[in-house]
């Protein structure tokens, strides 16, 4: 049997042959990175990353290796990431402030050296990528337990940014505070959602009579109580660890958790993966006439097209009750199927992006 010394040896051994590896793949990178700048590509390409995560696994699977997919892709995202920071330096705009869900997601696609905007609101996303100051935007679009985010559809209607990928995440609320003892705290900060998905805990913990304060955000919360050793905090995890916030109960929510769908919105096409969405927006001519959407719709059915999603939104041009339709099926853009569907319907759908299936959490 080793001894730790000689176990920690040959970790110091692998370490540095993982490293020097780690090196040698940079080098082939910033090739592929000029390789790409000469052709005018684009650097993210979610669909070869998803074939790099799914070759690996298999392969870890095949050498009976202790390393599962989600391990191999907590460890191969942050490498891609860093690979693209080294193909080309890019900007994140994403739905602020630091801290949010948001920001958790966007990290867990770029990585912990990208370069990140906090936003003030969806529409500021958008405005920094249309302005192009960012190349990718990370935004909310909808939740298990609240729905549709509105403000995101309506901007994707009006906007020529692209969906380049979707993802999605549990969202878990951490109990977080610099208090030694939970009969310390005096005060609970979050938001008012916040305090609403976590009543059972709150109960539990007696809890309920402490002074819950609502702000405008989980990270403002956070920050306050960063500053106030009686108070706590119900937050996110990266809120928690920005502002250094002990954590002292994880998953506080009620027994139903939920998961959020963030959609990273860019300026291109991907190309196909074979497991992909797609996402249009839908103005039909005559919205109102009984009818106009089922005949629509049956194109679709015609090709076996496969819808996962349907939202219809008020057009907000005219005054009345004209409605349009967001449509997420399974395929790509390119796909020959989708086409003949477009030909019949060239001036009533707009491509909002062709994108790589995410995976839904179980929750
Ligand atoms: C290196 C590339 O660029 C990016 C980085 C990847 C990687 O690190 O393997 C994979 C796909 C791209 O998002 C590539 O396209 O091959």
């Amino acid at each position: 049997m080793k001894t730790l010394e000689e176990c920690r040896d040959g970790i110091d051994a692998i370490d540095n042959k993982i490293l020097e590896l780690l090196n040698q793949r940079m080098v082939v990178v910033k090739r592929v990175g000029e390789i790409k700048k000469d052709s005018k590509s684009a650097i993210y390409r979610p669909e070869r990353e998803k074939a790099i995560i799914e070759r690996l696994t298999l392969q870890s699977v095949n050498d009976k290796g202790l390393l599962n997919q989600d391990a191999i892709e907590a460890i191969f995202l942050e490498i891609f990431a860093v690979s693209r920071n080294l193909e080309l330096p890019e900007r994140i705009a994403y739905l602020g402030p630091e801290g949010s869900f948001t920001h958790q997601a966007a990290e867990s696609r770029f990585g912990a050296m990208s370069d990140y905007m906090p936003m003030r609101s969806i529409s500021h996303v958008f405005k920094e990528l249309e302005t192009k100051r960012a190349k990718f935007g990370v935004v909310p679009i909808e939740n298990s337990r609240d729905g549709v985010v509105g403000e995101t559809l309506d901007l994707l209607a009006k906007s020529s940014v692209k969906i380049v990928a979707e993802l999605y995440m549990p969202i878990h609320m951490s109990f977080v505070t610099k208090a030694k003892k939970i009969s310390d705290i005096t005060k609970i900060y979050s938001r008012d959602k916040g305090f609403g998905q976590c009543r059972e805990f709150l109960q539990e913990h007696n809890l309920s009579n402490v002074e819950l304060i609502p702000v405008e955000s989980t990270a403002k919360a956070a920050i306050l109580a960063s500053k106030d050793d009686s108070a706590a905090a119900i937050c996110s995890h990266i809120a928690a660890k920005l502002y250094n916030v002990p954590t002292m109960f994880d998953h506080v929510e009620d027994s139903i958790g939920s998961q959020t769908r963030f959609f990273i919105l860019s300026d291109f096409k991907n190309e196909k993966s074979y497991d992909d969405k797609t996402s249009i927006l839908v103005r039909l001519k005559d919205s109102v006439k009984a009818g106009s959407l089922v005949h629509f719709l049956q194109d679709f059915e015609h090709e076996s097209i496969n819808l996962s999603k349907i939202e219809s939104r008020p057009s907000k041009e005219k005054g009345g009750f004209e409605y349009w339709f967001f449509i997420d099926f399974y395929g790509h853009v390119d796909d020959e199927k989708f086409q003949k569907v477009l030909q019949k319907h060239k001036e009533e759908v707009t491509w909002l992006g062709s994108y790589v299936k995410g995976e839904e959490i179980e929750v």
